[in-house]
This record gives C-alpha cells, sequence and structure tokens, in this order.
C-alpha cells in the first residue's frame, strides 16, 4: 500500500534480502552455510525470538566494508520508497559489528553514503537510531556509546534491541541518563516477549518517548490508560509478531482492539527481509486480514508522522501529514 507513512521501527540489518546476503558474501569471500537463497529462505521458520536472532547475527557476517552497508541501506531505501514510506527512523545495531571487527566508522559512514543521497533519490528522509543489545552487559552498551562519539550528529537517539525476557530496562539505566545528556532522544523495545512491567520501567527508569513494539501493554489496564493519557507512541510490527510467534494468527493481533482502547499505534516492519513484508505489506496485511477500515489506516499512517523525531522540521511534517489526508485508496 502507497499510503504514505513514516517508519519507525526498522533494523537495517534486518533488512538484508538472501540474493544480497549471497553477493555480499561472495564479493567479501565469506562462506555461508547455505547451499543457495532457496535453502537459505527455508531457515526462515522461527520459533520465537531468539530462533530469529540466532540467523539475523550469523547473516551479519556478510556486511564488512562501508559499501556493503551504503547498498544495504539504498537497497531498502528503493523498496520502502516504493510502498509510500517518506520518512524513516533506522535502527542499527553496532555491537553485533564490533564483535566481528568492524568499526564504529565503517557502519555509521556506509550507512550515511545511502542515507545522505535518500532524499534526492528516494524521495525518503531518513534519521538514524543506535540501538544497544540487551543480553550484552551495561558496560559493553556505555562503551558503544562512547566510541559513538564521533559520529553524534548523524545519530537522533538510542533503542534497546535483542533477547528482551530476562534483560530488563533498568540494567541501562546509566547508558540512557548518558544519552539524555548528549541531548539523544531514546527509545527502547518492551511488551514484545517481556511482561507489561517492562513498558513501564522503560518509561520509568529510562525515560523512552516511544515503546518499540509494546504490543503485551494489553495485558495491564491501567498501562494502557497511562499510554492513552500520555499518547506514548507503539511502534507495532504485525507480520513480525506472527512470525516470532508472539500472536497465533494475524487474524488474532490485537491492533484492532489497540487502537479502539485510544493507543497511538503505528504499524512498521521490523526486519522484512526476514518476516514476509516492508511497511506497505504490513498495511496491506493488516487491511485485508484484519479488515482495517480507511479510516483507521489513515489514523495509523497520521500517528507515524505524529510520533516521529521531525520536530526539527515541521513544516516537513505539515506536509507529510497532508499527503495523509489527500491519500485515495484504491
Ligand atoms: N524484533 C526484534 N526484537 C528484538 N531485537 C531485534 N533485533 C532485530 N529485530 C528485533
Ligand atoms: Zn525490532
Amino acid at each position: 500500500m502507497s499510503l504514505p507513512k513514516a517508519e519507525l521501527h526498522l533494523h537495517i540489518e534486518g533488512t538484508l534480502e538472501p540474493e544480497l546476503a549471497f553477493e555480499l558474501a561472495a564479493r567479501n569471500g565469506v562462506a555461508l552455510p547455505y547451499a543457495d537463497t532457496d535453502a537459505l529462505r527455508e531457515a526462515y521458520r522461527f520459533e520465537d525470538l531468539q530462533s530469529f536472532l540466532n540467523l539475523y547475527y550469523e547473516l551479519m557476517a556478510v556486511l564488512r566494508t562501508e559499501q556493503d552497508f551504503a547498498d544495504l541501506a539504498d537497497a531498502y531505501l528503493a523498496r520502502a520508497a516504493a510502498q509510500g514510506v517518506r520518512h524513516v527512523e533506522m535502527f542499527f545495531d553496532p555491537q553485533a559489528h564490533l564483535a566481528r571487527g568492524v568499526g564504529m566508522g565503517t557502519v555509521v559512514d556506509g550507512l550515511w553514503r545511502a542515507l545522505e543521497k535518500s532524499e534526492e533519490r528516494h524521495g525518503v528522509s531518513t534519521q538514524l537510531i543506535m540501538c544497544f543489545l540487551r543480553d550484552e552487559s551495561a558496560e559493553s552498551a556505555m562503551e558503544t556509546l562512547e566510541a559513538a562519539g564521533p559520529y553524534l550528529d548523524r545519530i537522533v537517539g538510542i533503542g534497546l534491541d535483542s533477547a528482551e525476557v530476562g534483560h530488563p530496562p533498568v540494567k541501562f539505566r546509566e547508558v540512557y541518563e548518558a544519552a539524555a545528556a548528549l541531548g539523544l532522544r531514546r527509545v527502547a523495545h518492551a511488551g514484545e516477549e517481556g511482561p507489561p512491567a517492562y513498558i513501564t520501567e522503560a518509561l520509568d527508569v529510562l525515560g523512552v518517548e516511544r515503546i518499540d513494539h509494546g504490543l503485551r501493554c494489553m495485558e495491564d489496564e491501567e498501562l494502557v490508560a497511562r499510554l492513552v493519557r500520555d499518547r506514548v507512541p507503539l511502534t507495532l510490527c504485525p507480520l513480525s509478531n506472527v512470525r516470532l510467534r508472539t500472536v497465533d494468527t494475524l487474524a488474532e493481533h490485537p491492533l484492532p482492539a489497540m487502537l479502539d482502547a485510544g493507543l497511538l499505534c503505528t504499524v512498521n516492519s521490523d526486519d522484512p527481509a526476514y518476516f514476509g513484508g516492508y511497511a506497505g505489506d504490513n498495511f496491506d496485511a493488516v487491511r485485508a486480514t484484519l479488515g482495517l477500515s480507511e479510516d483507521r489506516l489513515r489514523e495509523l499512517a497520521r500517528n507515524s508522522f505524529v510520533a516521529s523525531f521531525l520536530e526539527h522540521d515541521e513544516e516537513r511534517r505539515t506536509r507529510y501529514l497532508a499527503e495523509v489526508e489527500a491519500y485515495e485508496f484504491g
């Protein structure tokens, strides 16, 4: 669906399509333990978040040079633009690359090659959000924030991702405080597989402005009331939830109930190469399977721009919002 929208929950490493993975593997002399792209696609059957993360980290081995990161980001931006994405706040996972000897400069300079040309080439404005891996130590997160020092002019904020259960937000209190002091915006994954209490903790302890996923808030009425009252955006990823078995089927996804409750929901793709669809595909899926009305779809698109970090450019936000209102559904 080409309804204009902002993508606020997108891991750039999760846009690595099998074809590009094999191309980069050949370019860099990296051996992949899969015979071909079909064999790799066969591995995309996940039991839960961890089984996905294992493959996600394994395939990153093909990303080695600035040009690899530039090619990855440019391929994503082309696909996103074709599905109506006008603005993206892109996550990246520097610790997963630093651990393989690929430095912060290679990652950020590489991504930037694609991002700085994105408006002209694809008509998509961009921002970068650096995520910390919550299954790594708090010290490692702090070192990563320090390593990002020279690149902070290109990083709008920080996030928290990877294996959630057993790694509560409070573990990262100090690094979030340090990031806030640097003027960085704060978001965190919470309530994807983890309990509603992690959502509360991300708000209270980490001071986040948006919750990534937040699906499990529906188990706590008081939390829902708070999220509605404070207009806290949730970056939902419906196809991801089905593939990672957070919900059994898309038909059972709580998105309609969440909208009815008055939550500020957005629809995003998370790791589109792995989960069967980009942002527009997620909109198509919730329209077809959950029967969302055109008004609801327009509300989701409007929410994405309202929830975006575009305060520095209100003129742009107003223009994007006008495009949402003018859109004619096919
Ligand atoms: N859906 C997700 N949850 C947590 N960490 C991730 N890293 C990439 N995708 C993720
Ligand atoms: Zn995610």
